[in-house]
Formats: structure tokens, C-alpha cells, sequence
């Protein structure tokens, strides 16, 4: 049986090497990219200087924690590399994020970064988008009304829950996780969904990743 952790920290070792001193480095969110964070740690410890910028509260606290310095998004006008995981991904570098509920400042992080750096077990490449369902970051006010759009659309759509309760994103929004089946366009897909009054993103990340470094059993794959 694979051991999709150790897959995951291998991708995160190989990802690191692409990091050079000076460099402002998005940190990604999820188990993927806490692999990557505590490598950069062990980095910084040893003298490499980069600049942090956190793609959620959970990975500025783990930076925080092993040293590494981090500033706000917005005093920084571009990101270099960023290390980040996916919930699925194609060889033509799409991706599905969002599985953490992070997608939102993930995509911002992404958007400002030149080179984004995904990091996946073997698990997470498919042929075709969607088997995994699209997390949509919605405002609570326009839920029903963008379920109702994602039905149009063909889909069908749950409010993510935590506790039998609506999960709250860190921007305090809803998580509508929408299922489109298997997704032949995603781009045209993720113009769709950006189109609808009330949403704030969409998991769907299209050709926003340079490369994609998945773990394979003891070695690591890139996709470029
Ligand atoms: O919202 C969460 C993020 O998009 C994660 O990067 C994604 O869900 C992958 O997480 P993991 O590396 O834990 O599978």
C-alpha cells in the first residue's frame, strides 16, 4: 500500500529547492503544504533569508513557530514561489483546492505569484476535474440563491458543514461544495461560477500552477 504521507513530504522536499535567499515565499495551507513549511523551517534555520506570506491562519501560526519571518499580503506588490497542495489535479496543471476551506486566500496568494509550486501525493492526479466536488466561497446572504445558479448550471450543491453546523471560512463565509461530476472545460466552468452574484471564489484553479511535483512511491514526479 502507497504511504501518501511520505509522498507528500517528498514532493515538499523537492519543491524547496527551488527557494533562494531573498525570495518572498507563499505559504500554502493543508497537510501537503505543512510539509513544506516545516522544510522551509529547517531552511530558515540554517540561514536561507525569505519573507512569508500565509495563505491561512493555521500555516501563520506554524510559521510563527519555526522561526520563519512573515509579513502582510499587502506590503508585498508580487510573491516569487509559493509551495501549495491540491485536492486534484490534470497533467495540463488545473487543480481542484479548497478541501481545507483555504481556497479563497489561496487563489489571492496564487494570483500575486509568479511561480506556483503544487505539491500532491499520487492520489491526487486525474485524468478529469471533478470527482472531487468544488468548494464555492459564498456569502451567507446569496447561499440559496447561488445553490439555485449551481443547479442551473447543472451541478448540485451542499453547504459545507462542521458540528451539523454551516462551516465559517476565516472571511466568515459559507462553503458550498458543488458537484458538476466530471468536468471536460473547467475553465469555462470556472467562468461560469465566477459570474454569479454573491460568490467570492471558486476552487477550481486554472492555469495558476507552473508546476505540479507529485510524490510516486520513493521518488517525486514534476509536471511542468
Ligand atoms: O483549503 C485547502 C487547500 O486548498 C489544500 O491545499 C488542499 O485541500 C489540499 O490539502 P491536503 O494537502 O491536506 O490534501
Amino acid at each position: 500500500m502507497k504511504d501518501l504521507d511520505n509522498e507528500k513530504k517528498l514532493a515538499a522536499k523537492e519543491a524547496v529547492k527551488y527557494l533562494k535567499d531573498n525570495q518572498v515565499v507563499g505559504l500554502g495551507s493543508g497537510s501537503s503544504a505543512t510539509h513544506a513549511i516545516l522544510e522551509i523551517g529547517e531552511l530558515v534555520k540554517n540561514g536561507l533569508k525569505i519573507t512569508g506570506v500565509s495563505t491561512s491562519s493555521k500555516s501563520e501560526e506554524l510559521a510563527k513557530s519555526l522561526g520563519i519571518p512573515t509579513v502582510d499580503i499587502s506590503s508585498v506588490s508580487s510573491i516569487d514561489v509559493t509551495i501549495d497542495g491540491a485536492d486534484e489535479f490534470t497533467s495540463d496543471l488545473n487543480l481542484i483546492k479548497g478541501g481545507g476551506a483555504a481556497l479563497l486566500k489561496e487563489k489571492v496568494v496564487a494570483s500575486l505569484t509568479k511561480e506556483e509550486i503544487i505539491i500532491a501525493d499520487s492520489s491526487k492526479k486525474v485524468e478529469l476535474l471533478g470527482k472531487f466536488t468544488i468548494p464555492v466561497e459564498v456569502i451567507r446572504y446569496a447561499s440559496k440563491y447561488v445553490m439555485s445558479q449551481i443547479i442551473l448550471l447543472g451541478g448540485k450543491g451542499e453547504i459545507r458543514l462542521t458540528e451539523g453546523e454551516p462551516l465559517l471560512t476565516e472571511e466568515g463565509n459559507y462553503i458550498i461544495d458543488a458537484d458538476f461530476g466530471l468536468i471536460p472545460d473547467p475553465a469555462y466552468l470556472a467562468t461560469r461560477l465566477s459570474e454569479i452574484a454573491g460568490v467570492v471564489e471558486h476552487g477550481l484553479f486554472i492555469k495558476l500552477a507552473a508546476r505540479v511535483i507529485m510524490g510516486n512511491n520513493d521518488s517525486t514526479i514534476t509536471f511542468s
